[in-house]
């Protein structure tokens, strides 16, 4: 297959992806009773619109507050496209009454939207307001628009990197470039940097769990800087933007992050641009301007007892005056953006946002795309059609991007560019080595199966058990398999949900912590404070995750513990980029069949064991697991290192 084939190929593949959102989003939202849309969290209602302002382009931004369901969870998010709807006519709020924007700030029951529209239409007056989510086309029609971009250019540098990434032509680097290490980087890291210095094309860091790549990432921007002016800096998540932001200002650089952070810090808001524009010297004439035209606005709109000619000619010039006014503010506000820009040495932002209309025109010499091993290949394209250079940080053993659409899933929409780049191409990838998570025994097992036992576990951990709490605790082992094979808990399946559950499993997982936590009471360090063990329980199965939760609802010390966040269940996903001092894994899968669904999937399996610090706990039943070699292999590494326990050992203890 040519390349331009094999983009055709991820162009169809995201369509595909985008009918099966679309429908899946019909089914939640669009046909279903307001009520449901409340349940399903994609649905205020009713809401007040508490206060109204004229931002960009003269466009109403509207206050909103949500009066039913107060505190409920919901999905809204900031960035997110929404519409305001009234539900005055029919019981359902279907009728063609709409105001639709984007969410720019939200507050627990409160959030602005930015609209499309320069009035609030007639029927808001109406009441019976609500607010839905809306299916975000935005995304999708901006990577197509990428990728279309990207299969057509020809004799383009984006051509080139096309070529490059794919692996047609080979990455050119400079030669013998003279390097200082960075102090604060480790061997591997500094080697990571060095070759973004030199290459011309492209560069990844691969960072295999707990290596540091964030911060690598970091100091290979503030390196870059030194010689280049301007850089994009993106990820697909917005969270992942907001670390990287903070991170990079920290080093005292200027920032300007494009989009809505998704939590509210002093730190973030301070480089948002808006913010920045409100910093602006010349901000205070911007705020005149539209707030004179507001009330000539007012003033043309004010009731007349008496309405002729010389009426109707005065309301016209008013709003022909108020409409200048909203046009100059403009002009002022697009000075000011670009005054911004022209000096701001770093754009952060995700990856769609990198086609946000105030830098859709901008042309980097580098940019950088975190976490690019989880990005579908679509969106990274967006900010790679204005770069000069790309540098890829990520790790193709962990997550993949979520594709909703099982078939584009099947026929390859979930491999990634970073993938596809690092096998072809695998000269351009510089593996982060030393890991500053785990102790050596839960890193082992990992780095034997996915990083080519090339990873080392840095002094600070390498020995690190469960004694940094509690000196006296005797046994040594960072890691242990439970094996519940011959005691007979047969999995139950949920044919409605296609979930599975093992609740006898689920007993012993949590007997076993109960009789771990007994070894470790509340004890101090050196300043007082109290050493805080933080523990995960993680299965790949809803329906357990359901069930751990309710037993340990039941159970007052282990209760208190997830009230105090220091014990969370959660599914892989739900523990991605983080990491627990102990972490517990239900596999829950028990048959005759050798069935292991969804344990199949190593890489998630590969997130959940590198998240745990000093303490590995696995529970399964080995009789099904070692059907697939991977889990074989996990089996005989506990046996080798002594780490093995049959069940049996736990229940007659
Ligand atoms: N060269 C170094 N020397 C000492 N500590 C380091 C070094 N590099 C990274 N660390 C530490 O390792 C930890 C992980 O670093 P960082 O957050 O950059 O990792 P990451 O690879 O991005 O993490 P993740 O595995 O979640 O993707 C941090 O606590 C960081 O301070």
């Amino acid at each position: 297959m040519t390349v331009k084939e094999e983009l055709s190929q991820v162009q169809t593949l995201l369509k595909m992806e985008q009918e099966e959102d679309l429908e899946q989003y019909k089914l939640k939202s669009a046909k279903s009773p307001i009520a449901e849309r409340k349940k399903s969290g994609l649905c205020w209602y009713p809401i007040a619109i508490t206060a109204t302002e004229i931002g960009f382009g003269g466009k109403v931004v509207v206050e909103i507050e949500r009066q039913g369901g107060r505190d409920q969870l919901h999905l809204f998010q900031t960035g997110k496209a929404a519409s305001i709807f009234t539900n005055s006519h029919n019981d359902q709020g279907h009728n063609s009454n709409q105001l639709s924007g984007v969410i720019m700030t939200l507050k627990r029951n409160k959030l602005t939207l930015a609209t499309n529209k320069e009035d609030l239409p007639d029927w808001i007056e109406a009441g019976k307001l609500g607010i839905d989510l809306t299916f975000d086309e935005m995304s999708y029609r901006e990577m197509e628009y990428a990728l279309k971009k990207v299969i057509e250019t020809e004799g383009t540098r984006l051509a080139q990197l096309r070529e490059v990434l794919y692996g047609v032509q080979p990455a050119a680097f400079k030669p013998n470039i003279p390097f200082r290490p960075v102090p604060q980087l480790n061997d591997s890291q500094n080697e990571a940097v060095k070759n973004i210095e030199a290459a011309r094309d492209v560069a990844i860091i691969h960072g295999p769990p707990g290596t540091g790549k964030t911060t690598t990432l970091v100091q290979a921007v503030l390196r870059t800087l030194e010689s280049e002016k301007r850089l994009l800096v993106c990820a697909p998540s917005n969270t992942a933007v907001d670390l990287l932001t903070e991170k990079i200002a920290e080093q005292g650089v200027n920032v300007i992050r494009i989009g809505h952070p998704s939590r509210v810090s002093e730190m973030l808001l301070q480089h948002t641009l808006d913010a920045q524009i409100m910093n602006h010297r010349d901000y205070k004439n911007l705020k005149l301007l539209r707030r004179n035209a507001e009330e000539y606005k007012s003033m043309a709109f004010q009731h007349k007892r008496k309405f002729g000619w010389e009426e109707r000619e005065q309301r016209r010039l008013l709003k022909e005056e108020s409409k200048m006014m909203l046009q100059e503010a403009d002009e002022i506000e697009r000075y000011i953006i670009d005054d911004l820009l022209s000096r701001v040495q770093v754009i952060t932002c995700t990856l769609v946002g990198s086609a946000n209309r105030v830098i859709r025109h901008l042309t980097y010499d580098t940019v950088f795309i975190d976490e690019a091993a989880q990005a579908l290949e679509p969106g990274c394209w967006i900010p790679i059609t204005r770069a000069n250079r790309v540098v890829l940080a990520g790790d193709h053993f962990q997550l993949p991007p979520t594709v909703k659409s099982e078939k584009a899933d099947r026929l390859g929409l979930s491999r990634t560019l970073f993938e596809k780049c690092i096998d072809r191409q695998p000269n351009v990838a510089v593996m982060l080595k030393t890991q500053y998570r785990m102790h050596h025994q839960i890193m082992t097992f990992s780095n034997k199966r996915f990083y080519g036992g090339e990873l080392k576990a840095h002094e600070s951990v390498h020995f690190s058990d469960l004694h940094h709490f509690n000196p006296a605790f005797t046994e040594g082992l960072a890691v242990e398999f439970i094996d519940t094979a011959g005691c007979g808990y047969n999995e139950q399946s949920f044919s409605e949900t296609s979930s599975v559950a093992n609740p006898e499993e689920a007993d012993l997982l949590i007997k076993h912590l109960q009789q771990l936590l007994q070894q470790f009471p509340k004890t101090e360090d050196e300043n007082g404070r109290e050493n805080k063990l933080r523990i995960g329980v993680i299965s790949p199965y809803r329906a357990q995750i359901n069930y751990l939760k309710d037993q340990i609802e039941q159970i007052p010390e282990l209760h208190e513990l997830t009230l105090k966040k220091l014990l969370s269940v959660g599914t892989v996903d739900s523990f991605q980029g983080q990491e627990r001092d102990i972490i517990y894994i239900s596999m829950v899968r028990s048959n005759d069949r050798g069935e292991i669904g969804f344990l199949a999937d190593i890489r998630r399996m590969n997130v959940g064991m590198t998240r745990a610090k000093k303490k590995l706990v696995i529970v399964g039943e080995s009789a099904t697991l070692t059907y697939d070699p991977f889990y074989q292999e996990f089996v005989q590494y506990t046996e080798d290192i002594g780490a093995y326990r049959s069940a049996w050992e736990l229940i007659n203890d």
